[in-house]
């Protein structure tokens, strides 16, 4: 099994021998999936090997009896991606649960003018469940010349399941793929003809509701796979973790692939899962996929040609 890169980082952010462990979900999610069962096989997909290994020792003190693996992957890097699809072909002759769970927001800038007019509207819950329109992010382009929101949290996870659909698609045990989209998930961030977002400012917004439209798309081509959600503005990794964990206990083929399924929490402090019908178009959504296969089809044909160059 896969999980989405860990979270952690050295006290002061750079990378030193021991760095200290930064919980993000993906941590979370592996920690609630090792107590729920201890005999399953992790493996930790992250870009920075010092993080994954502090990771691994983090999960190991809890779990000493635990079989965890690292790999490294970074999303931003189709190389990177491609690498590490055929390091997973080598280790594993089969992926039960793919949980994708990296994600980026660079440089939020908060829209002081959109937070204090909903602060005194009847939207305030919506405001901080959804952070609708509340915040503008500055992207950049990566070295496979493409918008770095879109490459990381999109187009990268995108490569790297058909790079390993080999190891997903048993006909007897049917794998699950479990992405994390968000609640700011938004339709009108996002176009089809702008699907890297280079014109906007809602880069994570259009890239998670990429997100949602891909997870149709790839259901339908495959039909084996899930999709699923991470819900507003999380208190604690933990209960982000929540439908992630709730995903891991379902049969694929009860859930409905037009459902994301949202992590909440009460007022009590109870956590719960909520499903919620997407704002999309099937239509849509398999456009995108299109759009998608070729944008592979060209990156990839790059890549190998400037690989060429350099032998
Ligand atoms: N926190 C929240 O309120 C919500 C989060 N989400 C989504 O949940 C997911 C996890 O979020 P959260 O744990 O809060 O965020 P974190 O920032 O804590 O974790 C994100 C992880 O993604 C990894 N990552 C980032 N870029 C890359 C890359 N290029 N290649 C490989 N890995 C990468 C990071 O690795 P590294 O350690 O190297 O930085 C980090 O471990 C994300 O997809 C996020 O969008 C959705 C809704 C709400
Ligand atoms: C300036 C003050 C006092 C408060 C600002 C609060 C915001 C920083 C905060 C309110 C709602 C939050 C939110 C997110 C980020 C931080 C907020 C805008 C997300 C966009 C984070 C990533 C997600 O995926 C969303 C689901 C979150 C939605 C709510």
């Amino acid at each position: 099994m896969i999980d989405g890169p860990s979270s952690l980082q050295s006290p002061q952010g750079h990378h030193n021998s021991s760095p200290k462990v930064r919980r993000g979900i993906g941590l979370a999610l592996c920690e609630r999936l090792l107590t729920e069962d201890d005999q399953i096989h992790l493996c930790l997909a992250c870009r920075n090997m010092q993080r994954a290994k502090a990771a691994r020792i983090s999960l190991l003190s809890l779990h000493p009896a635990a079989d965890i693996s690292i790999l490294q992957v970074n999303l931003g890097s189709l190389k990177s991606v491609c690498q590490a699809a055929t390091e997973v072909k080598q280790r594993y002759r089969q992926v039960d649960f793919l949980y994708l769970n990296a994600g980026i927001m660079p440089n939020p800038c908060i829209n002081l003018k959109v937070f204090l007019s909903g602060l005194f509207s009847r939207k305030v819950i919506h405001m901080f469940t959804t952070g609708e329109g509340l915040l503008t992010q500055k992207d950049q382009i990566t070295d496979d010349g493409l918008q770095e929101v879109f490459e990381t949290n999109v187009f990268g996870h995108f490569v790297l399941i058909r790079a390993i659909e080999p190891l997903l698609c048993h006909v007897d045990s049917p794998s699950q793929l479990i992405w994390t989209s968000s609640s700011n998930a938004r339709k009108s961030a996002f176009s089809l003809l702008d699907y890297q977002h280079i014109q906007g400012q809602e880069s994570y917004s259009s890239s998670k509701y990429a997100t949602d439209l891909l997870s149709v798309a790839l259901n339908r081509h495959f039909n084996q796979q899930i999709r699923i959600f991470t819900n507003s503005f999380t208190i604690t990794p933990y209960n982000g973790a929540e439908a992630l964990l709730w995903l891991f206990r379902q049969k694929p083929e009860l859930l409905d692939p037009l459902l994301k399924y949202h992590s909440c929490t009460s007022g009590l402090g109870n956590n719960y899962v909520e499903s919620r019908k997407m704002n999309l178009e099937e239509e849509s959504s398999e456009l995108f996929y299109q759009k998608l296969l070729e944008l592979e089809k060209q990156t990839l044909k790059k890549l190998s040609e400037s690989e060429e160059e350099y032998k």
